[in-house]
């Protein structure tokens, strides 16, 4: 097996109406650096990664070692040096970054040769839901369904000209334990306003009429309501954000980063004020990822 590195960028989820279905690739990156060895070894640079034992307890490991298994193979043993810049449990889609690194470990180790679709069928049924890990497989913003059948449709929009704002807190929220908030059920006609906030949301980005878009993304039913109260300056960002001329503000994925639209070229300077204001906050002007997972084979 010949060395590779593998690089897959972080994601936000839901962009306010788009619940469990978009998802937006965004520049901060895992890296894995992996080479064939005798015996498994892996060596994590980043201070912000989970601490583990043994590399059989390592989340990226025991994804890849399922992915191998299911198709009959056995994951070779390997030095892999992992870094990343994705906060964990922050709304940043760093598990759903972590799926993906696994399922292409297994890919690049095995030779399973996976279609993109194989990959994102497999990172769904991971991960629970396509939004975050269609976005780190495929990058730009994604629009997702998962069908009762387990497929799942992608369509990739390619054409955003806004700049984007995160707003990072020190805290973590788990993903799984700001699901437990949100009903079970909604009406029919919640569940039909929520629908039409999110039909018009990407008609107005394909027309890039971002004041449109912006006016949706913070118009959602189906999580924001119920997950704002587990963000503590839920509302003074939003209303400070769009003081300062942002299109809109909403959760990132299932928070507690919060994520704003930004005409293009207005995204430093406000990025200052905001700052002074949120000092808890670490904020931070990110770039779209129009990609998805890199895999590198000339390694120096
Ligand atoms: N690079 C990684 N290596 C190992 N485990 C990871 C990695 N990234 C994420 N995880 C696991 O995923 C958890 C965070 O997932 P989650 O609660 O869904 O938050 P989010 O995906 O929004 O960051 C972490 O606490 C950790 O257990
Ligand atoms: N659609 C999911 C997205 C979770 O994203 P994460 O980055 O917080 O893992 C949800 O809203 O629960």
């Amino acid at each position: 097996m010949k060395p590779f590195s593998l690089s897959v960028p972080a994601s936000s989820a839901n962009i306010g109406p788009g619940f469990d279905s978009l998802g937006l690739a965004v520049d901060l990156y895992l890296t894995l650096t992996v080479s064939a060895n005798n015996t498994w070894g892996i060596d994590q640079q980043s201070e912000m990664l989970p601490a583990f034992n043994n590399y059989k307890e390592h989340f990226i490991y025991q994804v890849a070692n399922q992915t191998a298994a299911l198709y009959g193979k056995e994951l070779p043993a390997c030095y892999m040096t992992i870094n990343s810049a994705i906060p964990l449990a922050r709304g940043l889609g760093s598990s759903a970054s972590a799926i993906v690194a696994g399922i292409e470990l297994a890919n690049q180790c095995c030779q399973l040769g996976l279609s993109s679709t194989e990959k994102l069928q497999l990172a769904t049924e991971r991960e629970g839901h396509p939004d975050n890990v269609a976005a780190a497989l495929l990058g730009g913003l994604v629009v997702t369904a998962y069908n009762d059948d387990k497929s799942i449709d992608v369509c990739k929009i390619n054409q955003l000209n806004i700049d984007i704002l995160v707003f990072i807190p020190q805290e973590e929220l788990k993903t799984d334990v700001s699901r437990q908030v949100l009903p079970e059920v909604y009406s029919r006609s919640q569940a039909a306003k929520a629908g039409s906030i999110g039909n018009v949301f990407i008609a107005a980005l394909m027309n890039e009429n971002y004041e449109l878009a912006g006016k949706m993304m913070e118009k959602d039913i189906f999580h924001e309501p119920f997950r704002a109260k587990l963000i503590a300056k839920y509302d003074a960002i939003k209303r400070m954000a769009k003081e300062l001329g942002a299109y809109g503000t909403v959760i990132s994925g299932a928070g507690p980063t919060m994520l704003s639209f930004f005409p293009k070229g207005t995204g430093a300077a406000i990025k200052q004020k905001l700052q002074n204001t949120f000092s808890s906050y670490h904020i931070q002007q990110r770039e779209i990822d129009f990609t998805g997972v890199r895999v590198e084979t000339k390694l120096v």
